[in-house]
């Protein structure tokens, strides 16, 4: 546990002083150095940065999916450290196709909550209510196979909206679209966030997607930087303020 967001809530997650280095010994790669920041509940954040800055790096770091070298990542938030724990609590949206090809797009967004063990009912009343909220009703009995890459996109956007989680990790969600297409998913993906109050970070490269964003936080070479090129020790946030970087930041 630790201090307090500005609003009075526990952020979502906090990385204290992380980093992630890949490898060891001269072929090491540090992906992120010591990086501090915080997301709290309902913050709309963008992770700005050229390839190869970090910016996967940290939000794998931020979702569980890796542990900083050094340093910490915690979700004081979220009620719970454990691996299973967080899953519920903390969606992640990947770039490339994630859907499983053999399941329809209905079958794939009820799926992790037949795994959560979810009542057969509820499942479908939570499976038909995501759909409807990206706009998916009519394409629910559809292989994979069967939907454009956007179409796709929204249905992996419905299956993490659908366990209903606190906070959506969204790691270069519009990369492999159209610009109008990854607009059009992108603001699915923020208005039904909205709707259900979770908080979302994105990573891109697109200041036009990072426009869509309240709070747009800069990666170079690992580091969180002002947008001047300065270094940046410490990012958070205050939701909704439009900020460039944090004020109080933990
Ligand atoms: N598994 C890995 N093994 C070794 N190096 C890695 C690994 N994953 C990432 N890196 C390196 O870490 C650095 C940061 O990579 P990362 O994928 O976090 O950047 P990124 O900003 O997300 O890039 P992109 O926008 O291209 O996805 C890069 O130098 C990358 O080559």
């Amino acid at each position: 546990m630790g201090a307090v967001t500005p609003d009075g809530s526990l952020p979502l997650v906090r990385c204290e002083d992380a980093a992630r280095t890949y490898g060891r010994g001269p072929g090491a790669v540090v992906a992120v150095h010591g990086l501090t920041c915080a997301v709290p509940p309902g913050a709309r954040v963008c992770v700005v940065g050229p390839s190869g800055s970090g910016k996967s790096t940290l939000l794998h770091l931020m979702a569980g999916l890796d542990r900083p070298t050094t340093g910490r990542v915690s979700h004081p938030g979220l009620g719970g450290e454990s691996a299973e724990g967080l899953a519920r609590h903390i969606g992640v949206v990947f770039q490339g196709p994630s859907l499983l090809p053999p399941l329809t797009a209905a079958e794939n967004v009820a799926l992790p909550l037949r795994i959560d063990g979810v009542p057969e009912d509820e499942v479908a009343s939570r499976t038909g209510a995501a759909l409807v909220r990206l706009g998916l009703e009519s394409l629910a009995g559809r292989l994979p196979d069967e939907l454009s890459a956007g179409q796709a996109q929204r249905v992996a956007v419905a299956r993490v909206l659908a366990r209903g989680p606190a906070l959506v990790l969204a790691d270069e969600p519009t990369g492999q679209l159209d610009r109008a297409t990854g607009r059009q998913v992108l603001a699915v993906l923020l208005t039904a966030a909205a709707e259900l109050g979770a908080a979302v970070l994105v990573t891109t490269h697109d200041p036009l997607v990072a426009r869509a964003l309240d709070i747009r936080w800069y990666m170079a070479d690992g580091r969180l930087v002002q947008p001047g090129g300065r270094t940046d020790t410490r990012a958070g946030t205050r939701p909704g303020t439009g900020q460039e970087r944090g004020g109080d930041r933990r």
